[in-house]
C-alpha cells in the first residue's frame, strides 16, 4: 500500500482546567489514504472536534496537544522528542506555525465547520470572501480569483453564481451557505478536507443533497476527507472507512460494510441501534443508555463499561488493547474490547451497568467511579 496521506498516531490532547485535566483526545491512531473518505463518529463530547483541531494545530488555551505524531505525506505536523532534562518537547522536524499557515492550512488541508455563519463574515459578500480566500492561498491575480470563485459556486450547485457572488451570507439558506463553505474548501484544491459535522444543522433533505454533492465532487477531484459526524446514516452514505470514538479513544475502526455487518464493539452496536439505518428497517430505535462520563475522570478499565450491556467484572479492571481482529484479507478491522482478548471475560461475573439496569426496569445509580 502507498504511504497514507494522513497518519495520526497516539494523538493526545488535554485541557488544563481549574477542575482538572480533561483528557479530550487520549491516544487515537488512524490513517487517511489518498482519495478516501474516512468517518470519525461518536456521541457529543467524544473528542471528535478536538481531534480535528489538533490535526490542524488549532487547539486553543487551555488546551494543548501533549503527545503523539501527525504526518501529512512526509511533512510532520505534530511530533515530540525528549529534551536534555527528559522533558517532552516539540521535535525539530515539526512544521513551524508559519509553515502551517502558509503551506498546509487552506491549500493542502482545508476545514469545513458545522456552522457556516462562524466561517463567513456577515458584513462582506459571499463572493468577496471566497475571492479573498483564493487570493491568499493561491498564486493568482484578483481577476482570476474572482473567476475561480464564480466557477466554484457553480460547481457546488449555486444557481446564477455571477449574481449570487454579490449576495451577503444571510441572503443564502443554510444549505446554500454550507455549499459556499464547500466551494471555499475546494477552491484551493486541497488534497484533504476535514469536515466537522457540516450537515448536522441542516434538514434531512438538504443534508442528502449536500452529501450527494460531496460524493460527486470527491469522485471528480479525488479529494480525501475526514468526515466528523454523530450520525451512522451519514457514515453509511458517504464513508469508505470509519473510526468510532468514545471518551477520547477510538474503540473500533473498519471499512464501512464491515462495521455495519460485522460490528465488534458493544458501543458501535449501541450506536447503530440508536439510529435509523438506510440498509435495514429497525422496528424500534434504542437510544444508548446512560450518559458519557466526563473526560476529566474517565472510568477505569474499559471506558464504556459503565454503559455497556455486555459488561463483566473483568471490564472494570482491564484496559482493552486496540487490536486487529480482521481476517487475512481486506482492511484491518480494529477493536478495543476485552471480549476479543483472552483475559477471562467468559468466566467473569456480569456487571450491573446503566444499560443492564435500565433494561431490568430498575434505576440504579451509575457506577460510583464513573460519574463524579
Ligand atoms: N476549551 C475547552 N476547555 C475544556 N474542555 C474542553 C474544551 N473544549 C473541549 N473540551 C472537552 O473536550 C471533550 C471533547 O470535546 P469535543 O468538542 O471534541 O467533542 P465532540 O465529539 O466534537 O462533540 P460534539 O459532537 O458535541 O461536537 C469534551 O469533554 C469537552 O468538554
Ligand atoms: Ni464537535
Amino acid at each position: 500500500m502507498a504511504e497514507p496521506l494522513l497518519t495520526v498516531e497516539n494523538l493526545q490532547t488535554q485541557f488544563f482546567t481549574e477542575e482538572g485535566v480533561v483528557r479530550a483526545v487520549d491516544g487515537i491512531s488512524f490513517t487517511v489514504e489518498e482519495g478516501e473518505l474516512v468517518g470519525l463518529v461518536g456521541e457529543s463530547g467524544a473528542g471528535k472536534s478536538v481531534a480535528t483541531s489538533s490535526i490542524m494545530r488549532l487547539v486553543e488555551e487551555p488546551g494543548e496537544v501533549v503527545g503523539g505524531t501527525v504526518k501529512y505525506r512526509d511533512q510532520v505536523i505534530i511530533d515530540f522528542e525528549e529534551g536534555p532534562d527528559g522533558e517532552r518537547r516539540p521535535s525539530d522536524e515539526m512544521l513551524s506555525n508559519k509553515q502551517m499557515r502558509d503551506e498546509i492550512r487552506g491549500n493542502e488541508i482545508a476545514i469545513i465547520f458545522q456552522d457556516p455563519m462562524e466561517a463567513l463574515n456577515p458584513v462582506f459578500t459571499v463572493g468577496s470572501q471566497l475571492k479573498e480566500f483564493i487570493e491568499i492561498n493561491r498564486d493568482v491575480s484578483g481577476k482570476e480569483a474572482k473567476q475561480i470563485a464564480i466557477d466554484m459556486l457553480r460547481e457546488v450547485g449555486i444557481p446564477e453564481p455571477e449574481e449570487r457572488y454579490d449576495s451577503y451570507p444571510h441572503q443564502f439558506s443554510g444549505g446554500m451557505r454550507q455549499r459556499v463553505l464547500i466551494a471555499m474548501a475546494l477552491s484551493c484544491e486541497p488534497s484533504l478536507i476535514i469536515a466537522d459535522e457540516p450537515t448536522t444543522a441542516l434538514d434531512v433533505t438538504v443534508e442528502g443533497q449536500i452529501l450527494d454533492l460531496v460524493d460527486e465532487l470527491q469522485d471528480k477531484y479525488g479529494t480525501s476527507f475526514v468526515w466528523v459526524t454523530h450520525d451512522m446514516g451519514v457514515v453509511a452514505e458517504i464513508c469508505d472507512r470509519v473510526n468510532v470514538m468514545y471518551l477520547g479513544e477510538i474503540i473500533e475502526q473498519a471499512e464501512v460494510d464491515d462495521l455495519f455487518h460485522d460490528t465488534k464493539h458493544p458501543y458501535t452496536q449501541a450506536l447503530l441501534k440508536s439510529m435509523p439505518r438506510p440498509d435495514e428497517t429497525v422496528e424500534e430505535l434504542n437510544p444508548i443508555k446512560g450518559v458519557m462520563p466526563e473526560a476529566i475522570n474517565p472510568p477505569p478499565g474499559c471506558r464504556f463499561h459503565t454503559r455497556c450491556p455486555d459488561a463483566r467484572e473483568v471490564c472494570r479492571r482491564t484496559r482493552p488493547v486496540y487490536q486487529d481482529v480482521s481476517g487475512p484479507e481486506g482492511y484491518p478491522h480494529r477493536v478495543s474490547c476485552v471480549k476479543y482478548e483472552s483475559v477471562g471475560y467468559e468466566d467473569s461475573e456480569p456487571l450491573d451497568t446503566e444499560a443492564t439496569a435500565a433494561f431490568g426496569g430498575d434505576i440504579i445509580e451509575a457506577q460510583g467511579e464513573s460519574n463524579e
